[in-house]
């Protein structure tokens, strides 16, 4: 057995991958001194191997409760616990997968995957274990000794996604990730990313501004309103996904709930006005 494959049958329970947001705010201060508060009370979970994605109209704070459960940014108030930890700043327990393909172009698509085993000490076997075991996992072990620009953008993707599951994160957190590719590779990314996820057990908080993506990725959706950015639902989409994202037109409970969210978003739209 692969030496990745092994060491997951002793690996901690996926129990311990939940994700609590409580009463989280935050202001900004302007240059000139003023105060805005661009996320306000926000307060949702994310269950062990649930997929939660934020969404809501842009400028809604999205980014924001993102980049304070990555501890990026300081909240205001509230509290982020992680398997039962405060989060107080960034962390290995926290994988983090932005648009823009953060692949280090002078390593190979190997190298790239196990940048983050290397400083954690452990052993060869486990390492080139744990990189084969994802490369396999995104398909790109035809393309291991590679070099991202010999990649389209789905590919670089699908490294960038491969080095951070190998790293083993507690929490998978995804900022509009495939808002860069083309409809095609963007639903096969989309394919993907469950079938990993849901093989591993893993916890992911994704932001999007697009309905389709979050009802076909997502167990919950936090809708969140602006100015300030509160959470304005929380719905449930049905957890049996169509085979292809297209499909998801033709299921009427989906069909429905994309029906309320848009008529939210356009809600939202018309109450638009500066932060
Ligand atoms: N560092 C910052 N300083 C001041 N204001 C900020 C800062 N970061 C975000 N904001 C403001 O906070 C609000 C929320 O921004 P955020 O980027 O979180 O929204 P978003 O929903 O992710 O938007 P989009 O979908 O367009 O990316 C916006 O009004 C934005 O201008």
């Amino acid at each position: 057995m692969n030496a990745y494959a092994a060491s997951r049958l002793h690996s901690a329970p996926v129990a311990r991958r939940e994700l609590r947001v409580e009463g989280l705010s935050k202001q900004f201060t302007s240059r000139h001194g003023s105060t805005m508060t661009a996320v306000d009370d926000v307060s949702f979970r994310v269950l062990p191997g649930e997929v939660c994605a934020l969404l809501g109209p842009s400028g809604c704070g999205k980014s924001t409760v993102l980049r304070m459960v990555a501890g990026l940014e300081q909240p205001s108030d509230g509290s982020i616990v992680l398997s039962g930890r405060e989060v107080t700043g960034p962390g290995r327990d926290r994988g983090l997968v932005f648009q823009s393909y953060t692949c280090f172009p002078w390593l190979t698509v190997r190298e790239n995957v196990a940048y983050g085993l290397k400083v954690t000490g452990s052993t060869l076997a486990l390492r080139e274990g744990t990189v084969d075991y994802f490369l396999e996992r995104v398909k790109l072990t035809p393309f291991a000794d590679r070099y991202p620009d010999e990649l389209s953008g789905g590919m670089r993707q699908r490294v960038a996604i491969a080095r951070t599951l190998a790293n083993g994160p507690d929490l998978l957190l995804m900022d509009e990730p495939f808002g860069a590719l083309d409809s095609e590779t963007r639903w096969q990314m989309q394919r993907l990313l469950l079938d990993v996820v849901r093989r591993e057990g893993m916890s992911v908080l994704i932001v999007t501004h697009d309905v389709d993506e979050a009802l076909y990725l997502a167990d919950k959706i936090v809708c969140l309103s602006r100015h300030p950015g509160r959470v304005r639902d929380i719905l449930m989409p049905p957890a049996e996904k169509p085979a292809q994202p297209d499909e998801l037109y033709s299921v009427p409970a989906f069909v429905q709930l994309r029906r309320q969210i848009l008529g939210m978003l356009r809600e939202e739209g018309r109450s638009d006005r500066p932060g």
